[in-house]
């Protein structure tokens, strides 16, 4: 379905984006791209959109080259974060121009999302709010159930109650036509029910690609005596540490196994799944702890 190799990228040939990004997906599954702000999330799917053309390596969506090519497109939907749509349409204008371009267009779909999130289809497109302006996208990029379909932060200026909507709307549409979406994402506790795997993009390079049931498992905080704390993570990679007396509480990057259970319980020290999202937080941080 979706195969990268070693994709570079660089807006001004001197400061490279991506560095050599790999990846591929052969069923349907939806994907979640996580990464700071600028580590390339964006860049990433505009090339695979086939927006920009890669400075190096190979893209194929559904066996072709993206980029200029019409029959790459038939199999594409990509919603940008920054709402392209013309100032002189309509709601329903836009959903004329999405139908037109996408061949598995369902327009019950688009009939039934259009009254979920409240879009009057008489009304221009740049009287919409932002958070109508998202919810229009969104609209477009379910009911256009293409078999890849690639949603740039797709719940950008949506409030917690939409977003919710969104996310229910998305999951059942997947499983009445399951393709491949990835979508990208700042809300890593939200999206991780809807997400099977997660491809985390980090300075222009893919630092980890896993299912989030791998994911899960990273990432420990151990707490206790400072002694035996410093003894038991000594040489580990220490991600946070706080410190109160003679107390301290280090997050490892190690999993929550069994093993680690009984060596905690053995040293009489605490064990806990550290969070998933100050996990990542962590691993992209700059800084580097030492004990
Ligand atoms: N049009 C452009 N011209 C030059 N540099 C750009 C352009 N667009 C993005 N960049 C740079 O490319 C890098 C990656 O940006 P990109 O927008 O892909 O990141 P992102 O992960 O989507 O970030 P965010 O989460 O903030 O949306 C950043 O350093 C950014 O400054």
């Amino acid at each position: 379905m979706i195969t990268v190799e070693n994709v570079k990228y660089s807006y001004d040939k001197t400061t490279p984006v991506l560095h050599g990004i790999s990846f591929s997906e052969n069923e349907p599954v939806i994907i979640g791209l996580w990464g700071r702000n600028g580590a390339g999330k964006t860049t990433l799917m505009k090339l695979l959109a086939g927006h920009q053309q890669a400075s190096e390596g190979n893209i194929e969506i559904m066996g072709h080259a993206p980029y200029n090519n019409a029959e790459a497109q038939q199999h594409l939907c990509y919603m940008q974060e920054d709402h392209p749509f013309s100032q002189i349409w309509s709601v329903k204008d836009a959903m004329r121009f999405a139908k037109y371009f996408n061949p598995n267009w369902n327009q019950s779909t688009a009939d039934k999302l259009l009254k979920v999130f409240k879009l009057q289809e008489h009304k221009k497109t740049s009287k919409l709010s932002t958070g109508m302006k998202t919810a229009l996208q969104l609209v477009i990029g379910v009911a256009s159930q293409a078999s890849v379909t690639i949603l740039d932060e797709p719940t950008n200026g949506l409030d917690a109650g939409m977003r919710k909507k969104f996310y229910e709307v998305l999951l059942e549409s997947y499983e009445e036509h399951p393709r491949l979406i990835l979508l990208s994402t700042h809300h890593i506790e939200e999206v991780q029910p809807l997400c099977e795997s997660l491809i985390v993009i980090h300075q222009g390079s893919v630092l980890l690609n896993e299912t989030l049931d791998e994911l899960r498992e990273k990432g420990i905080w151990l707490t206790g005596d400072k002694e035996k704390v410093d003894e038991l993570s000594k040489g580990l990679n220490i991600l946070e540490k706080k410190e109160v007396g003679s107390v301290k509480k280090v997050m490892i990057d190690a999993p929550f196994s069994k093993e680690w259970k009984e060596r905690a319980h053995a040293n009489g020290l605490s064990l806990e799944k550290a969070d998933l999202q100050d996990y990542l937080l962590n691993i992209t941080d700059e800084k580097e702890i030492r004990i």
